[in-house]
């Protein structure tokens, strides 16, 4: 791209990588250099964390205020009744209002250590959607709202147009999604002066459908901007409901597995990721991530402990270094590895099966796949290689902590309750 930013912000999102697209580069890098611009990210209540891949979007409303300008953190406690369909190939499971409630209890949680929650011109703000969503009146909002979309367009766009392709059901629930999406913005543009939005790239429609409405309802013009998607090692979009997400919570993911995953980037990611997850200096993430042989492996570990300090702070940080050095260098065990705890009650006959430790410890996911990890010599107990998968543990083994190892990478403290 060829476009030259004049604003703090959009310099620092393309020298980053954040940028996928934007609606109006030239427009919204004006309104960035004439005053302080308040802009929006929603995330829905889909489950009890955000992942490291909405950590891209938390990452932009970090440097949105750090550059000077107002964050706004948008709860989905509305859409998510709805299910946003955008790219999915079926429906979503239907919430509760409760599940929703404790959703968002478990996601808002994470934001304060990223963006700065005040009443200043620049502080950050926490809003729910519900609040306007909830009340709406059918009749009313389709009278005012939905005379503007034209159902033509609306099955036009991308997101929606590969279900419709291969014919699979798409909801009428599911198709108002949109337009819900696109209220949000307008209404929060006439609240707040809300004046751009910022999403994943799959995220575009909503976001321009929002664009469209505002100016046909208020006539103001605002602007959208997408980031890359992060995707998992199978090539699919991370998201809070697929599989192989890595969480923000403590609770899903402690410290020191969150540090193992930053850790365990592939060499190619390296300098990308230390561009969208840190504050370094560009020219620093791009040093590193070119660095090659062993000595990558000292920028992933920069990568592992600025981007754990960011959401854990410096302490959880440093725990997980210490463990990851003891663990690795000394073939020791570090007090911050995964624990299982076990008490008597797991030895009801006697013993527990090995394959069953490995299935408990989170090391694998089923005993199907232990046997197999031992079979391909993958599996070891105290860094023994484990073959036979007939063995069983009794509580007199447990007399001190045992560690059992997937891999090279994956490891899991077993001990016994006092
Ligand atoms: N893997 C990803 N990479 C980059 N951005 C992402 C990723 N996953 C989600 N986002 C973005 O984070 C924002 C919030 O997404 P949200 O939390 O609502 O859904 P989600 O994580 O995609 O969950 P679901 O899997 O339920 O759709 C959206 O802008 C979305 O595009
Ligand atoms: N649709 C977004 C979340 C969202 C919800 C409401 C909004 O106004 C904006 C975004 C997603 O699924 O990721």
């Amino acid at each position: 791209m060829t476009y030259h930013p004049k604003s703090d912000f959009m310099a620092t999102m393309m020298a980053r990588g954040f940028l996928a697209d934007c609606t109006d580069y030239q427009g919204l890098d004006d309104a960035l250099v004439a005053g302080v611009v308040p802009a929006y990210i929603g995330f829905d209540a889909t489950a009890t964390s955000l992942h490291v891949g909405s950590l891209i979007q938390i990452m932009m409303l970090r440097w949105l205020q750090k550059t000077g300008h107002k964050p706004i953190t948008l709860m989905g406690g509305g859409t998510t009744k709805v299910g946003d369909p955008s790219f999915r190939a079926e429906e979503r499971p239907l919430l509760t209002n409760d599940q929703i409630d404790a959703n968002i209890a478990g996601i808002q949680k994470v934001f304060a250590a990223y963006v700065d929650y005040n009443d200043g011109p620049t502080g950050a703000m926490m809003i729910n959607n519900a609040e306007w969503l909830d009340d709406l009146n059918y009749l009313d909002f389709l009278r005012d709202i939905g005379r503007h979309f034209s159902v033509n367009r609306m099955l036009s766009f991308e997101s929606v147009k590969s279900r419709l392709d291969r014919e699979q059901s798409l909801s009428f629930l599911e198709f108002n999604y949109m337009i819900l999406q696109a209220y949000d913005f307008l209404e929060l543009n006439r609240r707040y002066g809300c004046l751009f939005q910022m999403g994943g790239s799959d995220q575009w429609g909503n976001i321009v459908n929002g664009i469209d409405l505002t100016r046909r309802v208020l006539d103001h013009q605002i602007f959208g901007l997408t980031s890359p998607l992060l995707t998992t090692s199978d090539g699919k979009k991370m998201g809070k409901s697929q599989d192989g997400a890595v969480w923000l919570n403590a609770d899903m993911c402690p410290p020191y597995e969150f540090w193992q995953f930053w850790r365990n980037t592939t060499d190619a990611d390296t300098g990308r990721f230390l561009k969208l997850y840190t504050e370094l200096p560009v020219e620093e993430c791009e040093r590193l991530g070119a660095l090659e042989g062993a000595e990558i492996n000292e920028a992933k570990v920069i990568l592992a402990n600025e981007v754990t300090t960011l959401l854990h702070g410096a302490e959880a940080a440093a725990a997980a270094h210490a463990t990851a050095r003891e663990v690795f260098e000394k073939g020791g065990v570090g007090d911050d590895l995964p624990t299982l705890t076990l008490s008597m009650t797991d030895f009801a006959d006697g013993g527990i099966s090995i394959v069953q430790l490995l299935v408990k410890a989170g090391l694998v996911k089923s005993g199907k796949e232990a046997k197999r990890l031992m079979q391909e010599n993958g599996a070891r107990i105290d860094d023994a290689p484990l073959t036979d998968a007939g063995l069983m543990i009794a509580p007199s083994a447990l007399s001190s902590p045992i560690k059992l190892s997937a891999g090279k990478k994956r490891h899991a403290l077993i001990r016994l309750a006092d």
